[in-house]
């Protein structure tokens, strides 16, 4: 089997992705925002107090009649960004752009924090981050991609994300029409749960790459790329008028300063991220500061190659044994 579907922008500065999955019979849509960083399925649903919802879709298992109550099982989740979830476990047959699975564990909230009702866009999410991070308890469950990998023509999943625009997620196959050139693979860490990998240096604008391991995560959940402070400081200063803002929260510059371009290192292989992902956005609507898509992991204690890198690459996500992630120019 293969599956294919879009992944759409929720905003104008690429904040978050989501794309369309069918749950129960007969079929819910619902928009969910897949994260390599985490791997809970869940969903604003018919259990989720109305004062939490604002707009999002819901899935109701009671209209489905696939739908089973798995006994006893709950969970909670709380997010790099201290959002969080939690509520009851179902299992229903489930499908993402043309691949179903069965019977797919499907987390409904009981619960969600207000930043989780306020986006309006996000019903949920979909974890692609290894199983053994899945927090339902009991018994944990596994992601869809764990579901589907046995189904599947090449046990892989594939992200092109694009700037402004649709990009796709691709499951069992790998589509020769979406980059150019080779594709670079790299072992993948898999202990934290996380697809960790290690880039092997980066570059500011025209300057000399530098040669050095950056362990971090490849994060389709996180907008962001967070690396180590000595990488961060050199590439802003670069940037005139940058400075480290602790009322912002990080790397602020007139939105008017010429960016350099950021270089990052897959093994022999080199992305450049485009100077316009990194002015990231106005830290308020017509503001003329700006907040920057580059920012420090020093608070976080892992680095990771959010949305602004994967954006400029086509990644392969490998799950055959033992696991490995593959980045090519698109
Ligand atoms: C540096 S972990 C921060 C990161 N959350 C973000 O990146 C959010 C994403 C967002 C924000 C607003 C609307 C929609 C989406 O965006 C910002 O935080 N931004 C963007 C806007 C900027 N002005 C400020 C900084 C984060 O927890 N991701 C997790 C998945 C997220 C949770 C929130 C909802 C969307 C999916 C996850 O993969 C991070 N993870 C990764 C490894 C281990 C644990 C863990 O939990």
């Amino acid at each position: 089997d293969t599956g294919s579907a879009a992944a759409v922008p929720i905003d104008d500065v690429d904040i978050a992705y989501v794309t369309p999955v069918t749950i129960g019979t007969p079929p819910q849509t619902l928009q969910l925002d897949f994260d390599t960083g985490s791997s809970d399925l869940w969903v604003f649903s018919s259990h989720t107090p109305a004062s939490q919802v604002r707009g999002q879709e819901i899935y109701s298992p009671n209209k489905s009649s696939t739908a089973k109550l798995l006994e006893g099982h709950t969970w909670s989740i709380t997010y790099g960004d201290g959002s969080a979830s939690r509520g009851n476990v179902y299992v229903d047959n489930f499908t993402v752009g043309g691949l179903s699975v069965a019977q797919q564990a499907v987390q409904t909230a009981q619960q969600v924090s207000s930043s989780f009702t306020s986006e309006t866009n996000i019903d949920g999410l979909l974890g692609l981050g290894f199983s053994t991070l899945n927090t339902v308890s009991p018994k944990s469950q596994l992601t869809f991609f764990d579901n589907a990998k046995a189904s599947l023509d090449s046990p892989v999943f594939t992200v092109d994300l694009k700037a402004q625009a649709a990009g796709t997620y691709d499951f069992g196959f790998i589509d020769k029409a979406k980059y150019t050139g080779e594709i670079t693979y790299v072992p993948v860490n898999t202990n934290p749960g996380y697809w960790t990998f290690t880039s092997s240096g980066y570059a500011v604008g025209s300057g000399s790459f530098s040669s050095q391991s950056i362990t971090g995560i490849a994060d389709t959940g996180t907008s962001l790329v967070y690396l180590p402070t000595a990488i961060v400081t050199a590439y802003y200063r670069q940037v005139s008028g940058a400075t480290n803002s602790r009322n912002y929260g990080g790397y602020v510059f007139p939105c008017s300063s010429a960016l350099p371009t950021f270089t990052f290192g897959v093994g022999d292989a080199r992305f450049t991220i485009p100077s316009s992902y990194i002015s990231y956005s106005p830290i308020a609507p017509g503001s003329s500061t700006c907040f920057g898509g580059l920012q420090s992991s020093s608070g976080l204690g892992i680095n990771i190659w959010g949305d602004v890198a994967l954006k400029a690459a086509f990644v392969v996500f490998n799950g055959a044994n033992p696991p490995t992630i593959g980045w090519a120019k698109k």
